[in-house]
Order: structure tokens, then C-alpha cells, then sequence
């Protein structure tokens, strides 16, 4: 019989590495299972052993700070570890630099909250025995020369934005079932290949200082363009098709082209109604203002054309959170009302609102929304109405802007977490998330997962009346 084929790729270690000769205790407590995963994988390269248990044959403690240390480990079993060098180590660009600055004597037990300088630090604890290389406070304890430069600083801030990032996905308002979702929840420390992982928009950034050979996808772009350039080439004017020499694709500059993508930006205007547009002779968005066969929802699009097309900042939208919460308990009490998209993903700014709302009693939400839009309605914070859908008896959607607020209401408590998976995002991860359910025979859309059958000449197949139900976005 043929050997087995590992299922799980292990990460080249560098016998040479930096680390090498150390043998590591990986703190899991604090560190989001993923992001653990991704310093496992570059630690390892660096040349260290690493245990699973905290053996006495750990010479080293990585962790992410004194509390999370304390918490996965009792004080007593780091006795051995008192009073000797602790310098915190930043992994970086698949290097490990040391910041001299930061270097000290320490005991574990004594860390202040000062010396937690940020959450992306790693901090290592070397016992004294296995420290003999170690000097002075001045110099790192690695016989290696690390490059120590300010690209240090870059890459730690550039951590810390994402850690910043992440922790906001779970700082949302919580959720019936979902408070599990805590980042520094213990979870084993998984060592298959990496995945794209679903909160984290910037985890390609990290993958990329992994060993990563992805395929050349931008031959592929590049292709495409070459035949592109081919088709708008003027012959007459050679210097005048070259992406970079033009500062835009050439066909950004026909006017067909323009306009039907002006058109598009339109709230409630697609593409096909954008062409339509152009045919009839509109140029620009002041001609449309005559056009008869405008829907109510596009003509308001048009009307709040630059309101719609700014994004809010994250603070106004942590005002209106607020407001809307305040306005929906008043008229429901418990009623759980959470904004998704790319707020709850933590984002700087958000293109819209999208509220989420159920009731843990799984009855109450019926009939909710019509009052809570009224209200907000009355109070001004709503003044127009774009969309209004029925989905079913129970879920219903609402759009009205101004304040371009997408709700969601009517989510009956059991299907709540498909809702909000949905409707947070990013639609990267929804795509991921679908594609994953179709290939294990499943359908999964905001309203549950379901057993799918099989589709037959490469069509998907239809999804089943039966729903599995999950309570939290975890569990789904
Ligand atoms: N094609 C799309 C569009 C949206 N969504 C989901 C994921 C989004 O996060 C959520 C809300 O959609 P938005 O268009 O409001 O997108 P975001 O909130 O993510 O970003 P923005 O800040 O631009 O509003 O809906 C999706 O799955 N697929």
C-alpha cells in the first residue's frame, strides 16, 4: 500500500534559523487561534522546537502578554522562569527583530501595564539555564545579528491596525448566543494549511511574508489588457493606449463607456437600465432629472446622489448605533438590534448602515419594524423610503435613507446567525462561505444552510425544505 500523503504541509524549518536550538511554549490565551497559527508557521521557520505542553524542556515562552501568560499558566510553574532576561520579540517579515530599546530584566510576575506595550508584541521569557548566551541589557541574547530597523515599527503598527481591526468585529453589540465568539477564546492550534481567514481582510498581507507561492494571477490580468489594448489601439495614435502613459484604461475614456458607468452609481440604476439611458440620448446625470421612466428608489438615488456616494465616519455611525438601539428598545423591550457590514468588521468609515435585528423570544419580532421605522421616521432620522421587500411572512427588508439605513428585520431568532454572517460580511467571506457549503453538498444563503441536491450538467443543485439550524455565527 502506498505511504500516506500528510494531509497537512508543514512550514520548512531553517535549521539555522534564529530560534534555532530553543525549544518554545506557544501561549495560546489572547491570541485569536488564526493569528496564533500564522506566528506558529513563521516561528517554525525560524528554527526553534515547539512543545504542546509546557515541558521542562521549554527554554522559551512566547506570549502575547503577562496576563494572558498568568492565565494559561499558574504562577508556580513559571518560578523558573523568574528573574531573568524577558525582551519582547516582534516576528516580522518572516524575521525576527529585536527591539534593543525594549530590552530589560524582568520578572514575569512584575510586568505593569506599561510594559504591555501592544498587543502585537510577543514577548519571550528566557529561563536561566538555557540563557547562557545571554549578556548584558544591551545586547540581544541571540548570537545571530538582527536587522533592527524602522521597518520594525511599520510592521508593528500595521499589526497593531489589524489587531485593532479584528477585536472591533467582537466588540459589537452582543448577540443572543454569540458571546462565545470572545477573540481570546482557547481553541487548538490548528496547523492545516492556511485558509483565507473570514474576519480578517488583511490576513493576504500576512500570507504573502509566509512561503507562499501562489499561481501568477497577474499574467492573467495582464492577458486580458493586451487584448484589450489590441481592441481600442488607434493606429493613429500610439502614444495614447498605454495604461500606464494614459493614467487610465482607454476605454474609461469613451464616452459610451463613462456614462453608463456614471448612470450605474446611480442608487437603484444597473447596468441595464444605465445602457437603456445612454441609448436614449442622456449624457449626464441633470438630463436624467427629465426622464419619466425613473423609478421612486432612482430618482431619490439621484436626487441624494453625492450623500449617498460619501461614506459616513465610523464615529457618526457609533452615534447612530446608539440611537438605534435606544429607539428600539423603547418600543420593544430585549429586542436585539446589532448595525453590521463593514462597521461591525471594525471599518473607518461605512458606505451605509445595515441593522440586524431579532428577538430572543423568536416572536416578538414580528410586526417590529413597522413601528421602529415609523419611529425613526417621526424623529427625522429616516426621511425616505427606497426599498421595501416581503420575503416571507416573518423576514422583511427595509431600506429607507437618508442616513442610507439598510434594516433587516423580522429575523426569527433561529435563523438569526445566518443573518448576521450575511449581512456583516465582507462579501468576500460570504462567497468563501457559500462556496465552501456547496462543496460539501450544502446551500447556505442569510436564511440558513441547507441540504442541497445534486445539480445535474454542472448546475447547482436546488436546496432542500429542511434547514440545520445553528444558534451562533461560530456554529455556522
Ligand atoms: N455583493 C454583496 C454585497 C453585500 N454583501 C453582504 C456583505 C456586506 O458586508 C453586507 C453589507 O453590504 P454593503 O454593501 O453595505 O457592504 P459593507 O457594509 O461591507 O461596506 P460599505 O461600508 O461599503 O457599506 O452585505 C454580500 O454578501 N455580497
Amino acid at each position: 500500500m502506498a505511504p500516506k500523503t500528510p494531509k497537512n504541509k508543514s512550514t520548512p524549518q531553517d535549521p539555522d534559523g534564529i530560534l534555532a536550538g530553543m525549544v518554545v511554549f506557544l501561549v495560546q490565551n489572547g491570541v485569536q487561534p488564526r493569528r496564533l497559527q500564522i506566528r506558529r508557521q513563521k516561528l517554525v521557520q525560524m528554527g526553534p522546537a515547539i512543545e504542546e505542553r509546557l515541558s521542562k524542556r521549554v527554554t522559551h515562552l512566547f506570549a502575547m502578554n503577562s496576563e494572558a501568560l498568568l492565565k494559561q499558566v499558574a504562577a508556580e510553574r513559571l518560578e523558573r522562569f523568574k528573574g531573568v532576561k524577558g525582551s519582547p520579540l516582534s516576528v516580522a517579515r518572516g524575521q525576527l527583530e529585536i527591539r534593543r530599546r525594549y530590552l530589560r530584566i524582568c520578572t514575569i510576575l512584575k510586568w505593569t501595564e506599561k510594559e504591555i506595550t501592544s498587543q502585537t508584541s510577543l514577548y519571550s521569557l528566557a529561563p536561566k539555564e538555557a540563557n547562557k548566551n545571554a549578556t548584558s541589557d544591551e545586547e540581544p541574547s541571540h548570537s545571530k545579528k538582527i536587522r533592527s530597523s524602522s521597518e520594525d515599527s511599520k510592521n508593528i503598527n500595521a499589526e497593531s491596525k489589524e489587531d485593532a481591526k479584528s477585536s472591533a468585529v467582537y466588540d459589537a453589540p452582543s448577540t443572543p448566543g454569540s458571546s462565545d465568539d470572545s477573540p481570546s477564546t482557547l481553541s487548538p492550534v490548528n496547523t492545516s494549511p492556511l485558509t483565507p481567514d473570514p474576519f480578517n481582510e488583511d490576513v493576504d498581507t500576512m500570507q504573502t511574508s509566509l512561503l507562499y507561492s501562489p499561481p501568477d494571477l497577474n499574467r492573467t490580468i495582464t492577458e486580458i489588457f493586451g487584448k484589450l489594448v489590441n481592441i481600442f489601439r488607434d493606429p493613429g495614435d500610439s502614444d495614447n493606449w498605454e495604461v500606464i502613459q494614459a493614467g487610465a484604461l482607454h476605454f474609461e475614456k469613451d464616452e459610451k463607456v463613462r456614462t453608463i458607468t456614471l448612470f450605474g452609481e446611480v442608487w437603484g440604476i444597473g447596468p441595464a437600465t444605465a445602457l437603456k439611458l445612454y441609448e436614449t440620448g442622456y449624457r449626464t446625470l441633470d438630463d436624467l432629472k427629465n426622464e419619466n421612466s425613473l423609478t421612486n428608489s432612482q430618482r431619490i438615488g439621484l436626487k441624494y446622489f453625492d450623500d449617498i456616494k460619501q461614506r459616513i465616519p465610523r464615529h457618526e455611525v457609533q452615534e447612530m448605533d446608539l440611537l438605534l438601539q435606544k429607539v428600539g428598545e423603547d418600543i420593544l423591550h430585549g429586542v436585539n438590534i446589532v448595525c453590521g457590514g463593514s462597521f461591525r468588521r471594525g471599518k473607518a468609515s461605512c458606505g451605509d448602515l445595515d441593522i440586524i435585528i431579532t428577538h430572543p423570544d423568536g416572536r416578538s419580532h414580528r410586526g417590529f419594524l413597522s413601528k421602529y421605522v415609523e419611529s425613526l421616521k417621526d424623529m427625522k432620522f429616516l426621511t425616505e423610503d427606497l426599498i421595501f421587500t416581503t420575503h416571507s411572512e416573518e423576514t422583511c427588508r427595509k431600506m429607507p435613507t437618508l442616513n442610507l439605513c439598510r434594516v433587516f428585520s423580522g429575523i426569527p431568532r433561529d435563523i438569526y446567525a445566518f443573518g448576521l454572517i450575511a449581512w456583516t460580511g465582507n462579501d468576500v467571506l460570504n462567497r468563501w462561505l457559500r462556496l465552501l457549503a456547496e462543496s460539501k453538498g450544502f446551500r447556505l444563503d442569510d436564511t440558513g444552510l441547507f441540504p442541497a441536491t445534486h445539480g445535474s450538467g454542472g448546475k447547482r443543485g436546488t436546496r432542500a425544505s429542511t434547514i440545520l439550524k445553528f444558534n451562533t455565527e461560530k456554529e455556522v
